[in-house]
């Protein structure tokens, strides 16, 4: 196998093709490794083999052309094509169950798919964020499932995923990764099979320090949030704006106070603290109410919003609220416990309409003049960089009542003209 990561010989699987196994099977096939991409959704696999990305990322269309048109990547939803493959990297996605227990089911499905497929001496490879020790009973599975002992006749290791939406070519390349093997050969196989195009550093451990790792640092984010949206509510009652606040404390040498808002969404920071604390959960209370927080701040929104309402005497029965950004970030099209959404659901059964306008996601309205139209309110949800340089007098024009409640400190100056109320921006 070694010489076959050296010589690009080795021929690699991919299992999910989404925010994560995209990217990462483009740069293993732009690295000179012929890609298989094992994908479940048939529009993907079609979608992709004809050279066209179906998530919104900096540099994937060209990227994914390249691959595409070497023919080193090829997407397929047959398990037969990764048949007796050298190496299987799996990224599929690792939710949570309506009670906040995470859902191993595609992790599950897709290691059952690998031990069919894979031949003795195949490095696997999980990607996808685990809880603690997850990576050990899907090695005891495979075993089960094929009579090979782990460790001995094939190789294991949990390499998890720290890239950015936004900036996933750049911090594939660059960032630092961390090889969990189930057995110290298991990791150094790995390590040698990414440097094919990491250029970051590497380190090495066990399976569960890895999984440890990954959940720590998105909670580590998630914590330091939450800290930032106490401080938002304090600002409120104290009349002051709290991002001013926050960066004059971020002067200190030894503070970095993170970014207040209208809640924490995406795949990741939602779900993984839970992922960690799982299964003591109720015995980890800082982490638990950092998630209530965060998963309140869109109830602050709304506060903001009927507090907003009250002062033009509009009872919100008659509002129509239009609500800018549903992706849960900036330039994302990824909606996934999106604050934004949360927002729309909390507000709906009281207004009277509420319409979304999201440029990257399909089934909102068409543009941003199209959804301000007769609408009495503006409630800006996601960061996208459109709404950052909005011609707020010209918009103001079409609306019926001219409110702005910003969610995500996207609006600098409040307009004239306006009622305008953000989070963190004051009093209220
Ligand atoms: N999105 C991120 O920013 C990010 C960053 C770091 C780590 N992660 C972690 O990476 C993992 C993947 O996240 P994602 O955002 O790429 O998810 P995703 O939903 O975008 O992609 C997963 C893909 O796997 C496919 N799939 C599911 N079960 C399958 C199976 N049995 N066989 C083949 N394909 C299957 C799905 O159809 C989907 O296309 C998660 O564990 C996540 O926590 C995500
Ligand atoms: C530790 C870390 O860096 N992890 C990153 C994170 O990436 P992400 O794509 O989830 O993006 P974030 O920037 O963390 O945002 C999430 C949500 O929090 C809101 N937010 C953010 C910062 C802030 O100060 N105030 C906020 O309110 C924001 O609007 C959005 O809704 O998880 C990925 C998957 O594991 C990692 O790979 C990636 O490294």
């Amino acid at each position: 196998m070694e010489g076959g990561i050296e010589k690009r010989t080795a021929e690699i699987a991919v299992i999910g093709l989404g925010y994560i196994g995209l990217p990462t099977a483009i740069m293993f096939a732009n690295a000179g490794f012929n890609v298989t991409g094992y994908e479940i959704r048939k529009e993907v696999v079609d979608k992709i083999n004809s050279g066209e990305a179906h998530i919104v990322e900096p540099e994937i269309d060209e990227l994914l052309k390249n691959a595409v048109e070497s023919g080193r990547l090829r997407a397929t939803s047959d398990p037969e094509d990764i048949r007796g493959k050298d190496v299987y990297i799996i990224c599929v996605q690792t939710p949570l169950n309506e009670d906040k227990t995470p859902n191993l089911s595609y992790l599950e499905s897709a290691v059952k798919t690998v031990a069919k497929a894979m031949k003795r001496g195949s490095l696997i490879v999980i990607e996808s964020t685990v809880p603690p020790l997850t990576t050990v009973k899907m090695a005891k599975l495979i075993e089960e499932i094929t009579g090979l002992k782990a460790g001995e006749d094939f190789y294991m290791v949990h390499a998890p995923e720290r890239v950015m939406p936004g900036r996933i070519f750049k911090e594939l390349v660059y960032n630092s990764r961390i090889f969990g093997g189930i057995t110290p050969e298991s990791a150094e196989l790995a390590e040698k099979l990414y440097r094919s195009f990491v250029k970051g550093q590497t380190f090495k451990t066990n399976s569960t320090v890895s999984e440890v790792v990954k959940l720590m640092e998105n909670t580590f984010r998630d914590v330091n949030i939450a800290l930032a949206n106490e401080f938002a509510y304090l600002a409120h009652q104290y009349g002051i704006d709290a991002f001013e606040a926050i960066e004059l404390a971020n002067t200190h040498p030894r503070v970095k106070i993170h970014v207040p808002g209208i809640g924490v969404g995406g795949h990741c920071l939602p779900k993984d603290p839970h992922l960690l604390v799982w299964p003591a959960r109720d015995d980890f209370g800082l982490i638990r109410l950092a998630r209530e927080v965060n998963d309140g701040m869109p109830l602050l929104a709304k506060d903001l919003l009927f507090e907003a309402l009250k002062t033009v005497n509009l009872p919100p029965e008659k509002a129509v609220v239009a609500v800018l950004g549903l992706a849960y970030k900036g330039d994302s099209d990824d909606t996934r416990n999106s604050p934004a959404k949360a927002f729309v659901e909390a507000v709906e059964e009281d207004v009277a309409e509420v319409r979304t306008y999201d440029p990257f996601v399909e089934g909102t309205h068409g543009s941003i003049e199209d959804v301000l139209e007769g609408a009495d309110a503006a409630v800006i949800a996601t960061d996208h960089s459109e709404f950052k340089s909005l011609n707020w007098e010209e918009l103001g024009k079409l609306m019926r009542t001219r409110i702005i409640i910003d969610g995500r400190h996207v609006v600098e100056m409040p307009p004239e003209g306006f009622i305008f109320k953000g989070i963190g921006r004051g009093e209220y």
